[in-house]
């Protein structure tokens, strides 16, 4: 039988998406949360995890080291991978936003602070607005406070982060959740491991959303 290699996001979406797999009848051996191995072998079938830093998802699953990856759809969006994007998972959710002190003026070309300079790049672009991106790595929210841009395109969960630092949202980009990602030769030479494990992961949902109506 085939095995099957499913790339996870550390971080975040690590836990849900290890219940997600649970839930659908996998277990890991050896599997908890502080645990330091980085490649997690199920007990009865032939599949792997392997722990991946979410930016590099979308590079092991395009490139066919793992044939499935669960990833936001945040750094789907950055990175652009060439992968079918089979499911919304539903968890980890948070929307892309542009934000600031105040609304934006237009009479310099705006300086924008991101993590995401694809993705912020592309809205202003569309918009006809030129702009400077200014390439962060994390604790984005303070480029504006520093006057080191005019506004920020960072992610928005709750936003206790943008209140606790005076900040608004200006303008919503996209929303944002956990995807499902497989790598295209496998979705057709790895069917038969493939498509039941994404049925499986559809009914899953399908049942938690009745779960959450009823
Ligand atoms: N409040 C949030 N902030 C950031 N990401 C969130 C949030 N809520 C959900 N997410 C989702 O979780 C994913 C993983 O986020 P996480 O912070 O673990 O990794 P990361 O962005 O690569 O961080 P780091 O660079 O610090 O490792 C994001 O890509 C996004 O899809
Ligand atoms: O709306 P909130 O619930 O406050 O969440 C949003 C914050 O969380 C993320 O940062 P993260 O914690 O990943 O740290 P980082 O600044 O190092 O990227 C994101 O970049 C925001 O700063």
């Amino acid at each position: 039988m085939d095995n099957v290699n499913i790339a996870l996001a550390k971080g975040r979406l690590a836990r849900k998406t290890i219940e997600l797999l649970h839930e659908i009848g996998f277990q890991f051996n050896g599997w908890n949360e502080d645990s330091r191995k980085l490649i997690f072998q199920e007990t009865k079938q032939n599949v792997k995890i392997i722990l991946v830093k979410a930016s590099d998802v979308p590079t092991y699953v395009e490139r066919g080291a793992a044939d499935i990856g669960i990833v936001g759809k945040d750094t789907l969006l950055e990175r652009k991978a060439d992968v079918y994007e089979i499911l919304d998972l539903g968890f980890g959710k948070c929307k892309f936003a542009v934000a600031g002190l105040d609304d934006l003026v237009f009479d310099h070309k705006l300086t924008v602070a991101t993590k995401y300079p694809h993705v912020a790049k592309n809205f202003f672009y569309k918009k006809g607005i030129d702009v400077d991106i200014i390439y962060l790595h994390g604790s984005v929210e303070l480029a504006p406070l520093m006057g080191l841009s005019d506004c920020i395109v960072d992610i928005v969960e709750t936003g206790q982060t943008l209140k606790e630092n005076g900040l608004k949202v200006i303008e919503h980009i996209a929303d944002v959740s956990a995807r499902l990602i497989v790598n295209k030769a496998s979705f057709k030479t790895k069917s038969e491991r493939i498509h039941p494990l994404v049925q499986r992961m559809k009914n899953m949902l399908a049942v938690k959303e009745d779960g959450k109506r009823a």
